[in-house]
């Protein structure tokens, strides 16, 4: 539920990749369209001129409920240079906040398009669960190919009388477009589909962040989100005081985060800088270049660091009859804003309407490993820097006699490195020369009617959780749609 937005350069940088109208001028004003912000917390945001608005339908929520434990999290960063930053919505996230989760406070729930959009539709939306789309059906005319309607799982067709929107999400709109004849050749040849439009695109350039923690385990004055794993009559107490729209531990969201540079994390970046431009060679590659770029604009986080309470990590909660089980953690999650690795996402050819096959193909180059290398060192540093070294008896994960030399770092990194599940860029809005799956105006390339509406078009990583960028796609598909209707 982590509710933030990157730096506005990098939604300018997909408007310079090709894409006209996409830059945070505009893309700013799709994502407000989105939000309804409260904060309970005036110290922490509160006027609509931080990049923040106050009439969306999806709730934003600087949450209520921040354990004592995270208290010296600000002043923490603040001591190692890192600046408390109010407004960071706003197109500038760097530095140390208390990051929004989209709760809506009536009722401490999550909320989302689900429950904040469909409300808003007219009776002309008709939503059927627990239905599988097969494929799109495409028929061609003398101006080319268009979206005549979908197939489902069972064979039911349904006909469209205007367009398709694809909004399967990253791992799913490739192979939909796949099983319906656009993509690669030799994929589709494989899988014994006709191929109806090139677009060696469909599927390539997976992007996302991936995620590395260490977690500590808390003095025994202080209640961490852990309690619930072994207390049962809290747990069952804290439940009803939620329920009864109460003050509860079940409040509850990550709300502690920092957003940095690498120069601001770890001071002399040329290393990692020269790493990247190593791995990259001569790409051409729209991801890579801008993301070679954007390390050196000091205006552009690489590196996201979360105190996440309670324990989050590799090893697991300490195990019933062991000695920690019953003590509280938190754990320190360091993301890479821009790894350089690009992977895959296919049909599976010998079961096309199976589970798709997934290649992140992270930690493949060596820049990606030395920023995770990096930002998991950088989360011992926080965590041993007071006031929050004062928070903590050990070091749980790895563990401060365990983990010191490089080469133990770099094995801590390869067993423990884990994605933060944002996943981007398998239909990629970029010119079809360059990789691209879709226009600026998300129509599928040989299509024109078929547009894909989802987190897969957008053409490089960027440095936020995604939802708030997917709210504002939404929004600008829907102008585009309804100029077109
Ligand atoms: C565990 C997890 C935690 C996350 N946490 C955060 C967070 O805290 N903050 C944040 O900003 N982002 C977060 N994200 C990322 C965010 O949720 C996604 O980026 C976003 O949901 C992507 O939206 P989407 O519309 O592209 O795809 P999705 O939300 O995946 O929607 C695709 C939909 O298509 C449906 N579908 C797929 N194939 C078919 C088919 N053949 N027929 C019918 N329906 C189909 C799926 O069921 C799904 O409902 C998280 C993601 C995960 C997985």
């Amino acid at each position: 539920m982590t509710y933030d937005r990157s730096s506005a350069t990098e939604y300018d940088g997909w408007e310079e990749v090709g894409n006209p109208g996409w830059g945070f001028d505009t893309f700013e004003g799709m994502m407000n369209r989105a939000e309804n912000f409260t904060s309970f917390n005036t110290k922490w945001y509160g006027n609509d001129e931080d990049g923040i608005n106050f009439d969306g339908p999806v709730r934003g929520t600087i949450n209520r409920f921040i354990p004592a434990h995270q208290k010296p999290w600000v002043p923490t960063l603040n001591s190692l240079g890192i600046k408390t930053n109010k407004a960071y919505m706003g197109g500038n996230p760097l530095g140390v906040m208390y990051s929004p989760s989209s709760i809506d406070p009536t009722h401490y729930n999550r909320s989302y398009s689900a429950n904040a959009y469909i409300p808003l539709a007219g009776r002309n939306l008709a939503i059927m669960t627990g239905t599988t789309v097969a494929k799109i059906n495409l028929k061609r005319d003398s101006h080319g190919y268009y979206a005549s309607g979908v197939m489902l799982t069972n064979g039911t067709v349904i006909n469209a009388n205007l367009e398709v929107i694809l909004s399967a999400g990253s791992f799913l709109s490739p192979g939909l477009l796949e099983m319906s004849g656009i993509g690669n050749k030799t994929i589709l040849a494989a899988a014994n589909i006709k191929q109806l439009i090139d677009l060696p695109g469909v599927g390539e350039n997976l992007q996302d962040h991936i995620r590395i923690q260490t977690s500590y385990q808390v003095k025994p004055n202080f209640t961490s989100f852990d309690i619930l794993r072994y207390n049962t009559t809290y747990a069952a107490e804290q439940l009803q005081l939620w329920i009864d729209g109460t003050y509860s531990i079940y409040d509850y969201t990550g709300s502690a985060y920092s957003f940095m540079t690498w120069k601001q994390a770890i001071g002399n970046d040329s290393t990692l800088r020269a790493l990247a431009k190593a791995a990259l060679g001569s790409s051409k590659h729209a991801a890579d270049t801008k993301k070679l770029e954007w390390l050196s604009d000091q205006s552009i986080p690489q590196l996201e660091i979360i105190m996440s309470d309670g324990y989050t990590g590799v090893k697991g909660y300490p195990a019933v009859g062991t000695p920690l089980y019953g003590k509280g953690f938190f754990s320190l999650l360091a993301a890479v804003m821009h790894p350089l690795s690009r992977g895959t996402v296919h049909i599976n050819v010998t079961n096309p309407l199976g589970k798709p096959i997934i290649d992140p193909n992270y930690l493949s180059n060596d820049y990606d490993l030395q920023a995770a290398i990096s930002a998991t060192k950088k989360c011992r540093q926080i965590a041993t820097t007071a006031p929050l070294s004062g928070v903590w008896d050990s070091e749980y994960e790895p563990g401060l006699d365990k983990v010191n030399t490089d080469a133990e770092w770099k094995d801590f990194v390869l067993s423990t490195t884990l994605t933060i599940y944002h996943p981007v860029g398998t239909c990629a809005m970029l010119p079809k020369k360059d990789g691209g799956v879709v226009d600026p105006k998300l129509v599928v390339y040989g299509t024109r009617n078929l547009r894909v509406v989802d987190a897969s078009i957008m053409p490089v990583l960027i440095s936020a959780h995604l939802q708030t960028a997917v709210y504002g796609i939404a929004e600008i598909a829907a102008d585009i749609i309804i100029g077109n209707s």
